[in-house]
């Protein structure tokens, strides 16, 4: 297994993140649990800021928080100068009671509802991602009952398709997301939220997929925004100030997996929007841009303990962990791979290929398939690496199984930022209605 950020062997022979002994952190917390190297957290941050920096255009960073929503996340988000973008009430909520400041939330999303406009108005977030016409007029009444003036941009699709799974791309013309551009579904966007009173338009936004290795699409992306935003400026007589470009940019889930710099992606993009808006004397506009993924992915490791195997001669040997797709469905959901070692046993050498298998009542409920480790015994600590992005998030309570704890690992310390869930939790939304026996709940 690749070792991401601070992860190492140490003297034991375990592995070792952020400082902490993983068997210490098993033995402390729990399995199944999701690790997370707050200063690989921090560093992907500042690589980002960095680079926007050196760049010397007007830029804001936003963490898509859908790929890991916690308090403690905003926090760190904050702390880093950085925005936020969220795509529900529920992620608006986590930001706001983290203290996260309003102005710099984005709001995404293709159906917002009435209530979540209100809250997102209410709260004076910085500005909406405007996906639709429906939802630019009512975003335009509700800032108005509000008395208020909304920023907004419009997201457009500009008919790139990135080089990724097909239920990850997003920025083709057949897509549930957005205004095309070619069809001239944006254009008219424009003329009708130019008519619109509480609305103030401040530019576009486009997102051409996830877990991206190359700069092409971004650059084609680029191109086609700009000569759109040229065209707008000298029919419509409107300049953008914003222009933003998404999220997408790829990390290292196993070798093979070629992902570039946070530098070198960003500097093709700063570079190709300079270069463009240069070409039709149009002011560079500030750029925005919403990784998620790159910021938390490789930070994240999940720890699981070895609980029942079994060898069919001449088939394969599956071993099950105590976790599996209710903490991590991207296997099931996109047949993503990942990589995986005996945390408990580190230093040994690999002896046999087995096959990761969730406890989920589920078939396809595979972590990994043909993974070389030592000899696997019930009661190993097995650690999946790069399981910051997607996992805790999209995690569920299938077959009830509570979801687990997280921890941020940095210097030695492990602080929980989420608890493992209760069996209280589980139960918590139940109601028996009163037709029904009535039963008294006891908790733990
Ligand atoms: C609009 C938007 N912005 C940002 C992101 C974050 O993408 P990623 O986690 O790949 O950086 C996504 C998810 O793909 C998205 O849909
Ligand atoms: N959830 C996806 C990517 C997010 C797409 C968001 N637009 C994943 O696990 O890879």
């Amino acid at each position: 297994m690749y070792l991401h950020g601070t992860s190492t062997i140490n003297d034991r022979g375990h592995l070792q993140i952020g400082g902490c002994d993983t068997t210490d952190l098993v033995a402390q917390f729990g399995t199944p649990l999701y690790v997370m190297d707050e200063a690989l957290i921090r560093q992907r941050c500042r690589e980002y800021m960095d680079a926007f920096r050196a760049s010397g255009l007007k830029f804001q960073v936003a963490y898509a928080s859908k790929a890991f929503c916690v308090m403690a996340m905003c926090r760190i988000v904050e702390e880093e100068g950085m925005s936020l973008d969220v795509v529900s009430d529920g992620e608006l909520y986590t930001a706001l009671q983290a203290g996260f400041p309003a102005e710099r939330i984005h709001f995404h999303g293709n159906n917002k509802t009435p209530h979540e406009i209100a809250m997102a108005v209410d709260a004076r977030i910085g500005c909406f991602v405007v996906d639709n016409l429906v939802e630019l007029h009512m975003l335009n009444a509700v800032a108005g009952e509000k008395r208020q003036k909304v920023n907004i941009l419009f997201r457009v699709t500009p008919g790139v398709e990135a080089h990724t799974h097909e239920y990850i791309s997003t920025g083709q013309t057949d897509s549930k997301f957005g205004l095309d551009l070619d069809n001239g579904s944006a254009y008219q966007a424009i003329r009708e939220a130019l008519e619109l009173p509480n609305i103030q338009l401040l530019g576009l936004h486009s997102h051409i997929g996830s877990q991206i290795f190359e700069v092409e699409g971004f650059k084609l992306a680029v191109d086609k925004v700009v000569n759109f935003a040229a065209k707008v400026r000298d029919e419509l007589n409107v300049v953008f100030s914003v222009v933003n470009l998404g999220g997408g940019f790829g990390i290292r889930y196993v070798e093979g997996d070629a992902p570039l710099p946070v530098a070198s992606y960003v500097q093709a993009i700063t570079e190709s929007v300079i270069g463009n808006f240069k070409k039709h004397n149009y002011p560079t506009p500030e750029i925005w841009v919403e990784p998620g993924r790159s910021i938390v992915g490789d930070a994240g490791t999940t720890l699981y303990t070895v609980g029942t195997y079994k060898d069919i001669p001449g088939v394969r040997k599956y071993v099950a962990v105590d976790g599996g797709m209710t903490d991590n469905p991207r296997p099931a959901l996109y047949n993503s791979v990942y990589e995986a070692m005996l945390a408990n046993r580190a230093d040994e050498p690999e002896q046999e290929v087995v096959s990761i298998a969730g406890k989920a009542c589920e078939s396809g409920d595979m972590l990994i398939w043909d993974l070389k480790l030592p000899e696997v015994r019930t009661g190993d600590v097995l650690a999946v690496s790069c399981t910051g992005a997607y996992n805790y998030a999209m995690a569920s309570n299938y077959n009830r199984i509570r979801r687990p704890a997280v921890v941020f690992v940095k210097d030695g310390e492990a602080d929980v930022v989420v608890q493992r869930e209760s069996y209280e939790n589980i139960i918590s939304n139940d109601v028996v209605p009163n037709r029904m026996k009535q039963v008294s709940r006891t908790t733990k």
